[in-house]
């Protein structure tokens, strides 16, 4: 193997083919041991000459990754065969070759060699055998034809391999075409796979998105089913709830409209026990007239003071007035009360007129009698036995608050005193150190009702400031004279009421004026034997007490006219004393025997004014005339009775 110098050379531009090995995929390797690899550049019939002369020679081609190591070619002493068995299938489908392809190199000819090469050679043969064999010039006569033929195949094969290699190198060029098409195909690919592999992880969060917004779904789904459920529950208690609606509105209509029955007839029911207590009220009579006396003071009875006064019948409204023990007139009134006789008892019988003023009347409450005799006392009272005009006004909250659901009131107090024919606001700031000097007048309003402007109307909400308006009136006319006694006897103290109500059912508001009046002592002239200044005092109280006295009479006769205007009190009492309100005289008198006439004299004024001397017709008549209507009817039902007892008799003996 030594000897055989390699065919061809691994210049790669060139194999034993004939065509070049560009390619890195086409390598012509020395597969066999025996094929040194050097850079000789002998030519392929040096080459296959030197084969042909080493017959026993075998070659091995191999092509890289191409036809790899899988061409063998065997050298007999009749041919030369390459096989292609593992070749690459592009080259061998640019060679148009099959896997199993092989060729065969044909001997040379021998006997057309006229090559320089072999001549060696066949002298050395001739010489080897002297000539002289004619087996060996047979021989190397077959030998040389042989050789012929065999160069003539090799210059067929080399034309066709020049054909193979023409088709080769465009098989090449084509496959080197194809590669870098590959490659731009294999840049694309990865760009792609780059694209793709972006797409993908997008695609997984998309995914991993969806899973989540799926999950969502799923729980929205349920929440949304149970929302339906809820929905539907709802629904049909939402039909419950209209039916049992439905019932509570009618039941709210019946009630409302059993409400507005019952408002009626509440209203009407108030307004008829209003009208009916009223009528009681005028039963016994618009004006009516109390007695009281006071006891005999500690003075009197350390003087051994004789009582004039009987109380005997003071529980019929009657009393006796004596005179050395003997009988002298019986006086009778609404309401007579003796020495023992408290406040409370009082005021229980007045405590009527005060829910006539709360029903809208107007009430006028006055204590009329001698210098003396318990005026203040019954009207004003003291810290612990509070008199009517306390009273009447803890009356007046206790009536509002029981009727505080229905009504509502507001409640203003004023304070003046009439004195020498002249108005003294006590509540007033000015009348605490000096007496004001702006004149009050009595003025007549749009409505016809009677008013002082610029009197202070001081606001009431409890009886603490009942209790306190009342002293700064008290001590305002205690203060307004150099000697409180004196002046206080001397001036008429009148307390102004206003009510303004309105009922919460039906909105009707009433307005009504409450007068409490401590009058100024009623003594006669003759017996005080005042003169001057004095006696100017004395001469209007009696002017005015006179008025009010013609004021009462002309009210108990229904006089056309009533004299009003004729005094400062009865023009301040105007509103008070005629049309439906009521008055109450409460006369006050002495025991004492020493002062029987002036009792007698205030006696008979309070039965004047009582109309018992005038002749109280209407009252009289009213009660005549109830009366007799009482005898009818109870002689109408002795009769019936009768009748029914006769009836039934004659139906039981049939
Ligand atoms: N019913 C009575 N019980 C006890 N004391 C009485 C009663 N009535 C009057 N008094 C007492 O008699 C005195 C005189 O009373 P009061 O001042 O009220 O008389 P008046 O008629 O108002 O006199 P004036 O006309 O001077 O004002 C007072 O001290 C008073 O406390």
């Amino acid at each position: 193997m030594a000897d055989l110098d390699p065919p061809f050379h691994t210049d790669p531009g060139s194999s034993m083919l004939g065509f070049s090995l560009t390619s890195p995929d086409l390598v012509i390797c020395a597969g066999s041991p025996d094929l040194p690899s050097n850079n000789s550049r002998d030519s392929t019939d040096s080459f296959l000459n030197k084969c042909h002369q080493k017959m026993e020679t075998a070659l091995e081609l191999s092509l890289d990754k191409g036809i790899k190591g899988s061409q063998e070619i065997k050298r007999n002493r009749d041919q030369l065969t390459v096989r292609f068995s593992t070749a690459s299938p592009s080259l061998i489908h640019v060679l148009s070759l099959s896997p199993e392809s092989s060729f065969e190199l044909p001997p040379p000819d021998v006997s057309e060699d006229k090559d320089n090469s072999m001549m060696p050679y066949a002298d050395d043969a001739e010489n080897e055998h002297g000539g002289s064999s004619p087996e060996l010039a047979i021989n190397y006569k077959r030998q040389k034809v042989e050789l012929a033929r065999m160069r003539k195949e090799m210059e067929e094969l080399k034309k066709e391999n020049c054909l193979k290699t023409k088709e080769c190198q465009e098989a090449l060029k084509s496959l080197q075409e194809l590669q870098n098409e590959l490659m731009r195909k294999s840049m694309h690919v990865g760009s792609l796979a780059f694209a793709i592999e972006g797409q993908v992880k997008e695609k997984s969060k998309w995914f991993s998105s969806l899973r989540d917004l799926a999950r969502k779904l799923k729980i929205m789904k349920m929440e949304q089913m149970k929302l339906s459920e809820e929905a539907a529950t709802y629904k049909s208690c939402l039909q419950d709830v209209n039916c049992i609606s439905a019932t509570i509105q009618s039941k709210i209509n019946q009630q409302e409209e059993l409400h507005n029955d019952l408002k009626a007839k509440f209203v009407e029911g108030a307004k008829e026990r209003k009208e009916l207590y009223n009528k009681v009220l005028e039963l016994k009579g618009n004006i009516r007239v109390f007695c009281r006396c006071r006891p005999l003071n500690s003075e009197e009875s350390t003087a051994g003071a004789s009582v004039a006064v009987d109380f005997e019948c003071s529980s019929d409204g009657e009393l006796t007035v004596k005179s050395n023990g003997a009988f002298r007139k019986t006086y009778k009134f609404d309401s007579v009360f003796g020495p023992q006789a408290d406040q409370a008892d009082v005021f229980e019988d007045t405590a009527p007129l005060a829910t006539s003023v709360l029903d809208g009347y107007n009430v006028c409450i006055f204590a009329y009698g001698q210098t003396g005799t318990g005026k203040t006392y019954t009207m004003e009272g003291t810290d612990e036995a509070r008199g009517v005009n306390y009273r009447t006004l803890e009356e007046f909250f206790r009536i509002i608050k029981e009727r505080e659901q229905l009504y509502r009131y507001d409640i203003t107090v004023s304070v003046l005193e009439v004195y020498n024919e002249q108005i003294r606001d006590l509540l007033a700031s000015g009348t605490q150190s000096v007496p004001p000097t702006k004149r009050l007048e009595i003025r007549q309003s749009g409505e016809g009702t009677h008013h002082v402007p610029g009197l202070t109307e001081a606001h009431v909400n409890n009886m603490n400031q009942v209790w306190e308006v009342l002293q700064t009136g008290s001590n305002a006319r205690a203060i307004g004279s150099t000697n409180s006694n004196e002046h206080s006897s001397r001036s008429h103290c009148l307390h102004c009421v206003m009510v303004k109500g309105e009922n919460l059912l039906n909105g009707e508001c009433t307005k009504s004026k409450l007068w409490l009046v401590d009058l100024a002592g009623s003594e006669r002239i003759a017996k005080t034997e005042v003169q001057g200044e004095r006696l100017k005092e004395t001469q209007n109280i009696n002017r005015s007490l006179s008025a009010l006295g013609d004021v009462i009479s002309a009210l108990a006769t229904k006089s056309p006219h009533i004299p009003f205007r004729n005094s400062k009190l009865t023009h301040l009492l105007q509103d008070s004393l005629g049309g439906d309100s009521k008055a109450l005289m409460i006369v006050q008198i002495s025991p004492n025997e020493n002062d029987i006439s002036e009792t007698m004299c205030s006696l008979n004024f309070a039965s004047r004014v009582k109309g018992v001397e005038l002749g109280c017709a209407k009252k009289q008549l009213d009660t005549a005339e109830f009366i007799k209507y009482k005898q009818m009817v109870n002689i109408f039902s002795v009769n019936f009775a009768l009748t029914l007892f006769h009836s039934c008799l004659s139906v039981y003996f049939l």
